[in-house]
């Protein structure tokens, strides 16, 4: 057995020699973690066994994402499980939540377009009580996991998943249509940092040579799935406006753009020009 201290003190170190930017507060989140406890929990323990935490010391050390070690991430205030068959939601994402509330649109019907862990459909959920909604991901694996994160915050009844390649199996129009798309140039992938080339799946990420393969399959589809009222808002990369401004106009539909909180323009809202 150690005193918690200079356990905390330990991995402080590895982490900060292994690179790793928030050495200190990731420490604690993962002892807590190894431990089956809170970050608050741990204050109660003034002993803890070495044995507990290096497993998991070792594959962070190796940059493995804190969260897919721990199994969870925060997303809008709502806790969710995560798992290496898609991305670790992202703040950055949040955007769009809030470029949704901030629009004024009140949906019933909400469509998430590579939904992943369900983050962005299951937040948008929790804001409008009386929505329903569909998530589509190509990996069945990550439809499988949002099922699971609707049934754990109690949205279970009010959305379903499904596994396929973007609206293929919907013959239905939406209020509301999400997107986070892969959107990375295929040959920025190996440069991005390793908790993000080494683990994250290369489906989620990889937008193709120009980084913008999804933004013209989901424009594509959006006059069949989107209702005549209604608001499409997609995640930008860094620089990509422009680019998906000229490929939504080119298709019939006005496109203002939203910042997020760095001031890179990061959702693109798109609706019917009338
Ligand atoms: C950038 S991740 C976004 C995940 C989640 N929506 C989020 O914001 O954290 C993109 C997701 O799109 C999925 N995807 C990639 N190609 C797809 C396709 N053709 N049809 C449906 N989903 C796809 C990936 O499996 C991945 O889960």
């Amino acid at each position: 057995m150690i005193r918690t201290a200079d356990a905390l003190a330990q991995i402080t170190a590895r982490l900060k020699d292994a690179g790793i930017e928030e050495p200190r507060r990731e420490a604690r989140l993962l002892l807590a973690a190894a431990l089956g406890t809170s970050a608050g929990g741990l204050l109660a323990r003034d002993e803890v066994d070495e044995t507990a935490y290096e497993p998991l010391l070792a594959r962070r050390v190796a940059r493995e994402p804190l969260a897919y070690i721990t199994g969870h991430r925060e997303f809008w205030g709502l806790d969710f499980l995560v798992s290496p068959a898609t991305l670790i939601p992202r703040p950055d994402t949040e955007t769009l939540i809030e470029a949704v509330l901030d629009s004024g649109l009140q949906p019933r019907t909400v469509l998430d377009l590579g939904t992943g862990t369900g983050c962005l459909l299951l937040a948008t959920l929790h804001e409008f009580r009386a929505a329903f909604g569909v998530g589509v991901d190509l990996n069945p694996e990550a439809a499988a996991l949002a099922r699971r994160n609707a049934e754990h915050l109690g949205l279970g009844t009010r959305a379903v998943f499904l596994a396929g390649s973007w609206a293929d199996a919907l013959d239905t129009k939406f209020d509301l249509v999400l997107s986070n798309p892969p959107y990375i140039e295929s040959a920025d992938i190996p440069e991005l940092m390793p908790e993000v080339a080494g683990y994250e799946p290369g489906r989620a990420l990889d937008g193709g040579a120009d980084g913008l393969d999804a933004y013209k399959a989901i424009i594509a589809v959006l006059p069949q799935i989107l209702s005549e009222n209604g608001m499409a808002v997609l995640e930008l990369g860094a620089g990509q406006a422009p680019s998906v401004t000229l490929l939504s106009e080119a298709a019939g539909f006005t496109c203002a753009t939203k910042q997020d909180l760095a001031g890179i323009e990061r959702a693109a809202l798109l609706r019917f020009r009338k």
